[in-house]
């Protein structure tokens, strides 16, 4: 399987600005070299291209959900994009910028997939919201719940109408910035969530060993993976729009990113929210080379 490297270099989701650098600022660190290390077939597909806007125009397309337009224009690109790639058999990584992307990717998915698919979201947030619970009407709170078909239909339509993921197939893991909204959502519609008091009530390998099963129950072939930088702990990613605490330690994530991707059944990734321009000592920057090490690695288990 060739590794189709796609940088997305938006900050608009998170109406911060810095995120958009991520995907150059790994490039010039080694990002493609990193992958070919441990895999033959790498190739980098350079960034979507993202519509630009002053900030003063933030709330020109919609009162409650901040730069409507260029989030979805950019989105719908990169759902093509993602959409060809796994259409020609290749497995897309995409890059960012902030978490809305994942409005993008998953359009792609769910263009080129005919059966179901599963979302596994690494996280510290749930990014379920909708316009009317998002306390911050920043669209990266809220990729998750419009591709599960939820709120707005100018996110639920973006590139193809209606629900991209089924709920029940949806997982949820890293878990601590919870809002009341998202919390009915989850309830609602039986999202599967295993929260940070979870994973430290039970561990990790067994909170591994319960994704894995569930998955495997659902009879669910292909996997898309969304990795979030924030669910690490607040220390080790300064440099991300949303830092939580009481989050992931390396090893847990390295475990956690390992065994899904062992399954074989990941077809697509995000990595998302890394801030090179709010980061400090190069920490977020060395904490997220060292978990694309982890993603390079195993998919060269697999590809192997
Ligand atoms: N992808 C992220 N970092 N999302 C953070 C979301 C924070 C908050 N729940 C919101 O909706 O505004
Ligand atoms: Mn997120
Ligand atoms: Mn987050």
């Amino acid at each position: 399987m060739k590794i189709e490297i796609i940088g997305f270099p938006m900050f608009y989701g998170c109406d911060r600005p810095g995120v958009e650098f991520g995907p150059d600022k790994l490039r010039e660190v080694g990002l493609v070299d990193l992958f070919k290390k441990n895999n033959e077939y790498v190739i980098d597909r350079g960034n979507i291209e993202v519509d630009q806007v002053d900030p003063s125009k933030k709330y020109a397309s919609h009162t409650s959900m901040k730069y409507l337009t260029e989030v979805v224009s950019g989105n719908e690109r990169l759902a093509e994009t993602v959409q060809n790639a796994i259409q020609e058999g290749n497995l897309p990584f995409v890059v960012g910028g902030d978490h809305s992307l994942g409005l993008g990717s998953l359009a792609g998915v769910k263009s080129a997939t005919e059966e179901d698919f599963a979302v596994i979201w690494i996280d510290a947030h749930a990014d379920l919201n909708i316009t009317e619970t998002s306390p911050s009407g920043n669209i990266h709170g809220m990729p998750l719940g419009a591709s599960a078909g939820l709120g707005d239909e100018l996110l639920t339509e973006l590139y193809v109408k209606g629900q991209k993921v089924k709920p029940e197939n949806i997982y949820i893991l890293g878990l601590r910035s919870v809002d009341e909204g998202e919390e009915v959502i989850i309830k609602e519609h039986g999202i599967h969530t295993w929260r940070m008091t979870d994973i430290r009530e039970r561990g990790m390998e067994k909170a591994i060993q319960e994704l894995l099963h569930k998955i495997s129950e659902s009879g669910i072939q292909h996997i898309h993976l969304s990795y979030d930088i924030d669910s690490l702990d607040a220390r080790h990613v300064p440099g991300t729009g949303t830092p939580v605490e009481d989050g992931l330690e390396f090893e847990e994530s390295k475990q956690l990113v390992s065994s899904i991707i062992g399954t074989g059944l990941v077809k697509s990734i995000d990595f998302v929210e890394f801030n090179p321009i709010t980061d400090r000592n190069n920490l977020t920057l060395n904490s997220s080379v060292s978990m694309l090490e982890t993603f390079s690695e195993a998919l060269g288990r697999i590809n192997s």
